[in-house]
């Protein structure tokens, strides 16, 4: 659990974790999760230009000025400058941290003095189903409206008539003109920088819309940033070791297609050849208008959609669902609500622990209950009392989950198939496994019970004693061959489970206590150094036991196929 919580994943439903091992698809975004969300402006173009850094001198003084109110007022983000000379605190998205920190830093801008010259009237905030923002303004000293858009570049281009130049001239965007942006914009992208637009409009009182709405045609293109967001390291291997236990990898972003193709190149999601008109990569909308069959049929071959809206991420979960997959999916939780809320697994984290945990406890509860109930109909009196099943239920249940959840993945998971839906919760494996400790436990605890007497020369009480801890002490031990589920060394990696070693300890510690102390709560007696010497060797038998039972193949070498599992 400590594990799962410093990976910052949310178990939402438990079962999830058990699917987890299945999923033969996953849905991935793009921002954050393929990235690593820590964006910065590295291209920046006025007009159809490509500016250097330390550009802010050279643009005429009222184009400046615009450009500076459409970002200093068009944003969510928040530019913290204590002291003049401390650099700045800016928080927000990452898109707006970036814009910021990079107009703060490089255009010389003032947040602050800007904003107090302007009166906001109406704000439209970002969302990913427009993919912009915008605000409307009056400043203080003239009636005017100003508008501002900022957003997805080629968006924010479809509303632009006019552009600017750095020497301040308006220049008409005819048909030719709008082909040259969309190449500027194209190549931005093409270098996997995340593209956005700032545009401009001014209306007089008298001529502005009537209704409170913002503008949304006649726009004057202020300029366009390039925002490069680096693939995390590693990333590229996670999405091979996807590929090699057949596991599909898909991005859903809602960023531009060729940002979105340059990125699943870089991360091993497409591969270098497979170009815009391939198969492989398609638009939200495309995605959205095609037929329901279509879309089954698509399925399979799409790898990258870009431009999506959070009902487009859906309706692919929803698609891939129907085809009988079991989706994965990741995303940032807001706008990947809907599908992550679809998706079998909402949230990936590490694969591991409850499979483990089935088995131990299944042992556990079968041994426990079968003793119970031979004994209570061949004598009339059960060998474990209430107090002591509940102990025994306590410290495997939560003890047990706790010491085997935590358990490392190993690598090895990552080279298994995907199990789908359709694998049965405890595989063959595990009922293998389970059979044999849970005989075993079963076999000594009847002979204990029946013979116990006259073996170790004791009475009712103290034979009651040896069953209770016999039983317990066994746990403690099928605890270590629970860690591995096909492995025959259950030791490998053990000193790095500090947790797994301190509950084993507990356990033990708790349980002397039971058996020495606790004589009335727990209706025990006593143990001499013999009978616990008896107990120890007897529990550990089941490591041998252990051992010897997974060389027991399996039928169908089906092992290989088992569900991903810390075997
Ligand atoms: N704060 C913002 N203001 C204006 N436009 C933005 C802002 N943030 C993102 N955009 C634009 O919207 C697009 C992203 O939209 P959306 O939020 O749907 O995707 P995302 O969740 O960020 O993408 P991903 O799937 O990669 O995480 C970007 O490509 C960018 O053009
Ligand atoms: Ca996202």
């Amino acid at each position: 659990m400590k594990q799962m919580m410093a990976d910052n994943a949310l178990v939402r439903k438990l079962s999830a974790c058990e699917t987890m091992g299945s999923a033969t698809t996953i849905c991935t975004d793009k921002t954050g999760t393929l990235t690593m969300n820590q964006m910065q402006v590295s291209e920046f173009w006025l007009g159809k230009e490509l500016t250097e850094h330390s550009v802010s001198m050279e643009i005429e003084p009222e184009f400046s000025l615009l450009l500076e109110e459409g970002i200093a007022l068009n944003t969510a983000a928040t530019v913290n400058k204590p002291h003049s000379t401390s650099t700045p605190a800016i928080s927000g998205s990452p898109t707006e941290k970036a814009i910021l920190s990079w107009a703060v830093l490089d255009l010389g801008l003032n947040i602050y003095e800007t904003k107090q010259k302007c009166e906001i009237m109406n704000v439209e905030t970002f969302n990913s189903e427009k993919k912009r923002s915008g605000v409307m303004m009056r400043k203080s000293n003239e009636k005017a409206i100003h508008t501002h858009w900022k957003g997805a570049a080629e968006m924010i281009l479809a509303m632009c008539t006019t552009y600017y130049v750095k020497s301040g001239e308006l220049i008409d965007i005819n048909e030719e003109e709008r082909m040259q942006f969309r190449a500027i914009i194209h190549s931005m992208a093409a270098k996997s920088l995340r593209c956005i637009a700032f545009a401009h409009k001014k209306v007089t009182e008298e001529n502005r819309l009537i209704s409170e709405k913002l503008e949304e045609t006649g726009f004057t293109l202020l300029g366009l940033v390039g925002l490069k967001d680096p693939c995390r390291p590693g990333v590229r291997a996670a999405v091979e070791s996807c590929k090699k236990a057949k596991v599909s990898v898909k991005m859903i972003t809602g960023d531009n297609p060729h940002t979105a193709r340059a990125i699943a190149i870089e991360c091993g999601i497409l591969n270098p050849q497979d170009d815009m008109d391939n198969k492989a990569v398609v638009e939200g909308v495309e995605f959205r208008n095609y037929s329901p069959e279509e879309r089954i049929a698509r399925i399979e071959d799409i790898r990258v959609m870009a431009r999506s809206s959070p009902f487009d991420k859906l309706l692919m979960v929803q698609c891939l669902k129907e085809k009988g997959h079991v989706v994965a999916v990741t995303g940032d939780g807001t706008n990947d609500a809907p599908a992550l809320k679809e998706a079998d697994i909402g949230l990936s984290m590490g694969i591991q622990g409850t499979e483990k945990f089935i088995q131990f406890q299944l042992t556990v509860n079968v041994a426990a209950l079968v003793i119970n109930f031979v004994a209570a109909i061949s004598s009339g009196k059960v060998p474990l009392t209430a107090v002591q099943l509940l102990w025994v239920n306590l410290i495997m249940d939560t003890m047990g989950a706790l010491a085997l959840a935590t358990e490392q993945p190993t690598d090895e998971l990552m080279t298994k198939s995907p199990a789908g839906r359709s694998e049965p919760l405890i595989t063959k494996i595990m009922w293998r496994n389970l059979i044999a400790q849970a005989l075993y436990q079963l076999v000594v605890l009847l002979i204990l019970q029946f013979k116990g007497k006259s073996i170790f020369a004791v009475d009712e009480k103290v034979n009651s004693t040896l069953i209770f801890n016999t039983f317990v002490l066994c746990q403690v031990f099928n605890e270590f061959n629970a860690r591995k589920l096909e492995k025959r060394n259950i030791f490998k990696g053990i000193h790095k489970n500090k947790l797994f070693l301190a509950i084993i300890g507990i356990t033990i510690v708790l349980q002397v206590m039971m058996v020495e102390l606790l004589k009335r709560f727990a209706s025990t007696e006593r143990l001499s150094w013999e009978q616990w010497g008896a107990c120890i060797g007897i529990a550990a038998v089941s490591w041998p036991i252990g051992f010897a039972v997974k060389c027991i193949p399996v039928s169908g070498k089906e092992a290989s196929k088992q569900r991903a599992s810390g075997t």
